[in-house]
């Protein structure tokens, strides 16, 4: 079963439609909102590419400033952009920082008491909305990509390499690499997660999973901008290659450093259609 889904608005694009819906998320126990762009048809079903954007961010970031639409439509990708976390959810605290709660969910499955109800994005974006959108949607439901932007990024990789041959490839602009070892990641995985068991958190670190994984071959895309303020407390991008390099086996990573850029939007328009024409590559093939 998968909740329908409310059209909110339709604009023309590149050809194709860029339009937001909402729907009732039971992951999530709240209404949630999603954006999507549909390349005009084209002979075949389009491929899907999802990208989970960063802290503070919603549904509309990344849809109106990555300039991503345009390569989209160029490689026949159905983008599907949710948001970051669930709103309106009348707990306390949720609305108290910018890095926590409203707009971080992190990607994770909330096991305290407090938060557990509502945020289950990890289950939200790998399980629901996979499944509204191979369900009702005109898409090809055996090809799908995932990228993202810092916790976004941190979501992709996670999902990725917890979730063997769902996605063809994965990407991510300054992700969070080894949150289990920064200021954000402990102040959301203590608070979402707990502090009694910290083998919940290493599910949910990119480098503690990278260096475990076993499943088929992942390619894996990073760029990260030198002037990003957030690059030595919070990224770390060096434990991800660290550990991607101790497992070439079932991992190639190319981490790419960009000199001179930091962590916003102008970074991530720069190198879009690297990281879209990267994933066309692997969506795309016979
Ligand atoms: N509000 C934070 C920055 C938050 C931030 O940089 N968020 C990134 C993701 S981690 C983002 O994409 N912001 C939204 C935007 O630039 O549109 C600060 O003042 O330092």
């Amino acid at each position: 079963m998968t909740s329908t889904v409310n059209l909110l608005s339709t604009s023309k694009c590149f050809g194709g439609l860029v339009k937001r819906y909402s729907h009732y998320s039971e992951c999530c126990a709240c209404e949630m909102k999603f954006h999507v762009f549909e390349p005009p048809a084209a002979t075949s079903k389009p491929a899907v590419l999802l990208f989970l954007s960063g802290l503070t961010c919603n549904d509309e970031n990344f849809i109106t400033k990555a300039g991503a639409i345009e390569y989209a439509y160029k490689n026949n990708l159905f983008l599907v952009c949710p948001d970051t976390s669930p709103r309106g959810c009348k707990i306390e605290g949720e609305d108290d920082s910018w890095d926590f709660g409203t707009g971080a969910g992190f990607y994770v499955d909330a096991t305290t008491e407090k938060w557990c109800k509502n945020y289950n994005m990890y289950s939200y974006i790998s399980e629901e909305l996979y499944n509204i959108v191979n369900k009702q949607f005109s898409v090809n439901v055996n090809k799908w990509s995932i990228f993202g932007h810092s916790m976004g990024g941190m979501g992709a990789l996670v999902i990725a390499l917890r979730n063997p041959g769902k996605y063809q490839s994965v990407s991510a602009f300054a992700p969070i690499s080894n949150p289990v070892d920064c200021q954000w990641g402990l102040k959301n995985f203590s608070n979402y997660l707990g502090t009694d068991d910290k083998s919940k958190w290493e599910q949910y670190d990119p480098s503690i999973l990278a260096r475990n994984y076993k499943g088929s071959h992942i390619d894996i895309l990073v760029d990260q901008g030198t002037e990003d303020n957030f690059l030595e407390e919070q990224l770390k991008p060096q434990t991800l290659q660290d550990a991607c390099e101790a497992n070439p086996q079932h991992l190639a990573l190319s981490l790419r450093k960009q000199e001179g850029y930091n962590h916003n939007y102008f970074f991530i328009s720069t190198f879009i259609k690297d990281h879209i024409e990267f994933h066309a590559q692997h969506l795309n093939q016979q």
